[in-house]
């Protein structure tokens, strides 16, 4: 599992303050990565003692650590509304929620699950936090699209990638049987718009840009979570 940047603490930190505010009888979103993990298995602990939740899996890694520490769960295509989703983000603005997620190629999943959740908590540690997106957006494309939609992309300013697996030969497949092309924009001045823009190029499944989603961020410290809400 990616672990990049943050430290295990400052994660486990900001799962936990995250998972914390999950009550018996809500149906949980359970977003994907090292920092969402931590949520995960604080709320098995949670289930172990006696609450009485649903989770709703974001990606096969997620469903499989619900499963290992006993979370009851839910298939996504049968639940029209959530009560909290908490996830991981691989570069979030605190001041607005503005993420950029999909580092483990789980976005597409982890955008649904949000947007059908009264409330998305975005779990980080400090390595995350910035004033400006600047990362490049994994964008998840169907296979034949993947040309067009990098002449595509190139038309608007991006450079795509393919991501390439590690341990495969060839590319990364989602958990969807997509590809994935990672898009570097520079420095994102408007991140709504550019979603806009991405989500009208035919054959983007889903991009990796998270606006107007996330109600609260945590982020975990050596220390302690700080917790920035967001009036969305
Ligand atoms: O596709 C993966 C997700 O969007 C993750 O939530 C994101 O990449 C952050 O993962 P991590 O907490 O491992 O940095």
């Amino acid at each position: 599992m990616k672990t990049e940047g943050g430290t295990t603490e400052q994660k486990r930190r900001a799962g936990e303050a995250a998972a914390a505010h999950v009550e018996d009888g809500m149906v949980v979103g359970l977003g994907t990565g090292s920092t969402a993990a931590h949520a995960i298995r604080a709320l098995g602990s949670t289930v172990d003692g006696g609450c009485e939740i649903h989770g709703v899996a974001t990606s096969f890694a997620s469903k499989m650590l619900a499963r290992e520490v006993g979370i009851p769960l839910r298939s996504l295509d049968t639940v029209e509304e959530l009560d909290l989703t908490i996830d991981g983000a691989d570069q979030v603005v605190t001041e607005t929620g503005a993420c950029i997620k999909g580092g483990g190629a789980a976005h597409a999943r982890e955008k649904i699950v949000a947007s059908i959740s009264s409330e998305l908590f975005i779990v980080a540690d400090p390595s995350k936090v910035t004033e400006t997106l600047d990362r490049s957006v994994p964008i998840e494309v169907l296979p034949a699209a993947r040309t067009s939609v990098t002449a595509a992309l190139t038309k608007h300013g991006g450079t795509a990638t393919l991501r390439e697996a590690t341990k495969k030969d060839g590319p990364v497949v989602t958990d969807n049987g997509n590809f994935v092309l990672d898009c570097s924009f520079g420095a994102i001045g408007g991140p709504r718009s550019l979603g806009e823009t991405l989500s009208s190029i035919p054959g983007v499944v889903e991009h990796g840009l998270f606006t107007g989603l996330a109600t609260a961020v945590y982020v975990g410290t050596a220390k302690d979570v700080t917790c920035y809400e967001i009036d969305r």
